[in-house]
């Protein structure tokens, strides 16, 4: 099971490398990788569970944040809509963006950081993601709003961005002008 102990921290190289693409199909192991990863997601949203092994609540995770730099996400989480997202994705790729932006309005955290960095992360307000499933299946996701924020912030990690490197450091607080609030 994945615990707190098996995610890096800011600092470590592997959050600053472009992760590998996964060879599909996939290996039994970077199945069962993904499973853990996903697991971890919903764990960490399990009061009881996220108690007893000290786990931070999560609504994504990628691979470089447990040191293996393939391209694997996993994600679950229910946006503003109620529409619930929870998937375990190989190779997810950003095959076209608005060009509108949006945001949270509280900013972002990252389970790679231990420590609370304020400032406004303009993100695509609408993508389409390409991506392999956990149980093998070629999928299309149009994303919009919250999902489309997670979806950029857990892809960003396998490219080796972090969430605070999109905010606007001579002005933080402030979101673009052309951009909409996620909430
Ligand atoms: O470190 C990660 O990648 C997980 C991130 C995911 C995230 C996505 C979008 C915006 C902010 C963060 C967080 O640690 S998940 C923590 C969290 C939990 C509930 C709601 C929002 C963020
Ligand atoms: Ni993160």
């Amino acid at each position: 099971m994945i615990t707190m102990d098996d995610i890096v921290r800011e600092g470590h190289e592997v959050l600053r490398q472009r992760a590998k693409e996964v060879e599909l199909p996939p290996t039994n192991e970077d199945k069962h990788t993904l499973d853990e990863m996903l697991q971890y997601v919903k764990n960490s949203q399990d009061e009881q569970i996220a108690e007893k092994y000290g786990l931070r609540p999560g609504i994504g995770l990628a691979a470089p944040q447990i040191g293996l730099t393939k391209r694997m996400i996993a994600v679950h989480f229910t946006d503003f809509n109620n529409r619930e997202f929870s998937y375990g994705l190989f190779n997810p790729k950003i095959m076209s963006h608005s060009v509108e932006r949006t945001y949270l309005p509280n900013g972002e955290g990252c389970l790679s950081v231990d420590r609370d960095v304020p400032g406004i992360v303009p993100r695509y307000a609408r993508i389409t993601v390409k991506a392999t499933t956990l149980e093998g299946e070629e999928v299309k996701l149009r994303l919009k709003g919250y999902a489309a924020i997670v979806f950029q912030h857990e892809i960003d990690h396998l490219n080796g961005v972090m969430f605070y490197d999109h905010i606007n450091q001579e002005d933080p607080l402030t979101p673009p002008a052309d951009a909409v609030s996620a909430e």
